[in-house]
């Protein structure tokens, strides 16, 4: 086993196990010995008792290489398992211990012989950070063990019981969120970027277009900055662009222009690279904003509600009771980003939203595709916007005709910011 393993072998007897089924979690736990009667975690309950189930978790300590890894180990998976192989991602922790999440895969294998997986198993073994178990149906009785691949160190025996584990209170994710989904500091995403650019080349063209460091907001803007905020298609650049000319305002938007050319680039990178991507884009804007805020205006296509609510929607699953709980840190504005005077939340019917959206016909990110097809995502995405703690904000019907939502937006940002 790879030494890269060993930090992770030494509260192994402690971990939880989630592994993913239909977009919803479902944990085990491991025990030495058998305490009492045990029943069979879900995730083993249905499985046949001559087939097996593996997990491959990623370990290693380059948090950049672990996050290209993880997607370049599911495409191996998929290509070069049986057909009668399930894969579902997993993830493995300490129970309410920041950064000990790891991430990987879980497999069913229903094939006759389990040959072929195992071939392909011990082959990544030994060439990639992974931690391999299998799971077998104990001789006696219905339980399931889970054996270590590899020998672990004096005194284990490298297996154990699999038991079920209580569901937690805070989705898994939850737990690796802060600095890997949301960044909470300039410093903190550039970091990432700058861990990057060895492998993604664009990353130092990213790099050069940044501040120095995050600007520093003044004590007042001249005039106001508001940010129209929103899921695609409920009417956002309409708005803007109206806003624009009502207010001789400046239009802004983040992600801003200047990233446009490495934007479908970092859309296609893991987690941890895209969203620092977004997170910097940020910066970028309120540096725009800061300037042109002395001038006249401004009005902001998304900022830091886009980047952190997609963000945490999509590191959790499930239902809106699996985001972190409302008034967790992870909701709270970064302290070195500007705060608008006022963010506009445009919500929308999601029939109506689904009608603009085949009206207008556009390309979508695989997010925004993702939104459409899967309502939880979607409740998950308007929960967190709505949880996000920091600048005033104020959630706006979007149904109306075009020319109401402006009428009230503009009378909204009369009253609140008393243009
Ligand atoms: N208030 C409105 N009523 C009806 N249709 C609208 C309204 N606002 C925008 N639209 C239309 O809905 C579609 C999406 O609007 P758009 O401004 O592009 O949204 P976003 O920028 O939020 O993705 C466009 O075809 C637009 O003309
Ligand atoms: N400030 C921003 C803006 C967009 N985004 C990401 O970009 C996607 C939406 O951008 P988009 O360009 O499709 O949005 P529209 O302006 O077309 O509605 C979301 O999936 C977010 O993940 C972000 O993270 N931060």
């Amino acid at each position: 086993m790879a030494r890269r393993a060993f930090p992770l072998l030494s509260q192994w007897a402690s971990r939880v196990f989630a592994v993913e089924l239909n977009g919803a979690p479902f944990y085990f736990t491991i025990q030495d010995k058998i305490r009492g009667p045990e029943e069979v975690p879900r995730v083993f309950s249905e499985v046949h008792s001559s087939n097996r189930c593996y997990s491959v978790l990623i370990c290693g300590i380059n948090r950049v290489r672990k996050a290209q890894f993880y997607g370049q180990l599911r495409d191996k998976l998929l290509r070069d398992l049986p057909p009668e192989c399930d894969l579902s991602p997993m993830c493995s922790y300490l129970p309410n211990v920041r950064g000990s999440v790891v991430k990987g895969y879980f497999l069913t294998d229903n094939s006759e012989s389990p040959s072929s997986t195992e071939r392909l198993l011990r082959d990544l073994l030994q060439r990639d950070p992974v931690m391999v178990c299998s799971y077998l149906r104990a001789e006696e009785g219905p339980l399931w063990t889970q054996h270590l691949w590899a020998s672990v160190g004096k005194g284990d025996r490298g297996f154990y019981f699999v038991v079920p584990s209580d569901e937690p209170q805070q989705h898994p994710s939850v737990h690796s969120i802060y600095n890997t989904d949301v960044f909470y500091s300039f410093e903190e995403a550039r970091q990432v970027l700058k861990e990057c650019a060895d492998i993604i080349p664009e990353a130092t063209s990213v790099l050069e277009l940044l501040p120095s460091r995050a600007a520093t907001a003044r004590n007042k803007p001249d005039f106001p900055v508001v940010v129209i905020e929103g899921l695609d298609a409920t009417g956002k650049t309409t708005l803007t662009e109206s806003l624009r000319d009502s207010l001789g305002a400046t239009l802004l938007r983040s992600p801003p222009q200047c990233l446009s050319p490495w934007r479908a680039r970092f859309d296609q990178e893991p987690p941890l690279i895209r969203r620092a991507f977004y997170a910097l884009g940020n910066y970028i804007t309120a540096e725009q904003m800061e300037q042109e805020a002395t001038n006249a205006p401004v009005i902001v296509d998304r900022f830091w509600h886009s980047t952190a609510s997609y963000a945490i929607a999509t590191a959790v699953s499930g239902p809106v009771s699996s985001l972190p709980a409302e008034g967790s840190e992870l909701y709270r504005w970064p302290s070195d980003l500007v705060q608008p005077s006022l963010v506009v939340v445009l919500t929308l019917d999601p029939e109506e939203r689904k009608r603009r959206l085949r009206v207008r016909g556009q390309g979508k990110t695989e997010e925004e595709k993702e939104l459409d097809h899967n309502h939880l995502f979607r409740l998950r995405v308007e929960e967190a916007y709505r949880r996000i703690s920091g600048p005033a904000c104020i959630t706006v019907d979007a149904s109306p005709s075009a020319d109401q939502v402006l009428q009230q937006v503009l009378l909204l940002i009369r009253g609140k910011c008393h243009l």
